[in-house]
């Protein structure tokens, strides 16, 4: 760890990787989505503690949603009754309205479903949290759950730029402890994605030095045969769409292939930096690659080289902080219970 030697990475280089910047240089490139400004209240509510869903379009609470009232509130029924009649008859629960309803006009822009993120990370590691274990997203509700129980969300909303080298300007605080000035909600248009197909790209002073599989945890024997068609095919789609046009001069990007007709598909970008995991490389290889011809696409050979077996992805994010916010017992013995029946489903389904 202590051999690495990274280029200083400024605030710059974390900003420029934020959606709302690169967006509109590589919209050909990549998937159709929408920016939406984060409202001020709103943002506090993500700072908040606790997973208290907003209202529904018509002030009702979520379906399925049990308020914190109902559930936990261990006052007489009296005294409950009094204080609902008083204002809020939903207690802790926040709404939204302007800013739920511009997000149903997006998702249907969309086509009705769609990935959320903020400005740069998604909740991925709160999708066992979700109905139906997923990410995709039908309405505002689906997507406020996923944001509240992440801890990658936390980490773009209190310090995006904690791996940033210090810069304190005299008479002013140290940048490197701030969290952005504003944040947005991405809607990304939904589409089954096939894991396979996905590979992150490392690319040092405008040189592409290595690619690799995604899913580092999962081998797939038709990428170690078609291994040298796919580089080509991504280091084209470097060349000719990416290369001199994002605003780093090393960073790591993300693509997406179409195993029909091997079109490629921007997904994100990445600091280069400690922060952003190398995967299949060590970050020691990327660093100290010289020349100009990089090291090619580097995919898993065998199942025995991972040593694991279809591993479910972000196991070790399953519990997120709010979960234990909301709790009593019972709740938590319930995500237990819950995340024991994913973990089963993942280890018994192998991905297609
Ligand atoms: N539009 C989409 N529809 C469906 N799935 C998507 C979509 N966009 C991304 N995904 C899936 O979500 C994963 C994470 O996406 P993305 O890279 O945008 O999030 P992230 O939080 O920035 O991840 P990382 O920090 O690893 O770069 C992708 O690997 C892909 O599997």
């Amino acid at each position: 760890m202590d051999d690495y030697l990274f280029p200083p990475l400024t605030k710059q280089h974390v900003l420029n990787c934020a959606f709302a910047i690169w967006y509109p240089i590589f919209r050909r490139v990549t998937i159709k989505s929408e920016i939406i400004p984060i409202p001020a209240d709103f943002l506090d509510y993500l700072h908040q503690d606790g997973v208290f869903l907003p209202l529904d379009s018509n002030g009702m609470p979520q379906p399925s949603y049990e308020t914190p009232k109902d559930e936990y509130d261990t006052e007489s029924e009296s005294e409950s009754e009094n204080e609902n009649n008083n204002d809020n008859e939903w207690g802790k629960i926040p709404d939204f309205p302007e800013f739920q309803e511009t997000i149903a006009a997006k998702i249907d822009s969309l086509g009705g479903s769609v990935f959320p993120k903020l400005n740069w990370s998604s909740p991925k590691d709160a999708c066992w949290m979700a109905l139906g274990q997923t990410m995709q997203c039908k309405t505002a509700a689906d997507i406020f759950l996923l944001l509240k129980s992440s801890d990658f969300i936390a980490h773009d909303l209190t310090c995006p730029f904690e791996a940033c080298v210090a810069e304190i300007v005299e008479g002013h605080e140290d940048i490197s402890k701030k969290s952005a000035d504003s944040y947005d909600l991405i809607l990304r248009k939904w589409y089954e994605l096939h894991p396979s197909m996905e590979f992150r790209c490392f690319v040092k002073d405008g040189v592409l030095v290595g690619i690799c599989q995604r899913d580092y945890l999962n081998h797939y024997p038709f990428l170690v045969s078609s291994r040298l068609t796919l580089e080509s095919a991504i280091t084209n789609f470097f060349k000719n769409e990416i290369n001199g046009k994002f605003l780093n001069a090393s960073y790591v990007f993300d693509v997406y292939m179409n195993k029909n007709n091997q079109r490629v598909w921007l997904l994100d970008f990445n600091p280069f930096s400690i922060i952003t995991d190398s995967l299949l490389f060590e970050w020691n290889e990327i660093l100290q690659h010289e020349g100009t011809e990089g090291m090619g696409l580097r995919v898993v050979l065998s199942n025995g080289e991972t040593g694991l077996q279809h591993q479910p992805m972000y196991a070790t994010n399953r519990i997120p902080k709010d979960a234990i916010d909301l709790s009593d017992g019972k709740t938590l013995a319930e995500f237990a219970q819950k995340m024991v029946e994913e973990m089963a489903l993942a280890q018994a389904s192998p991905p297609q």
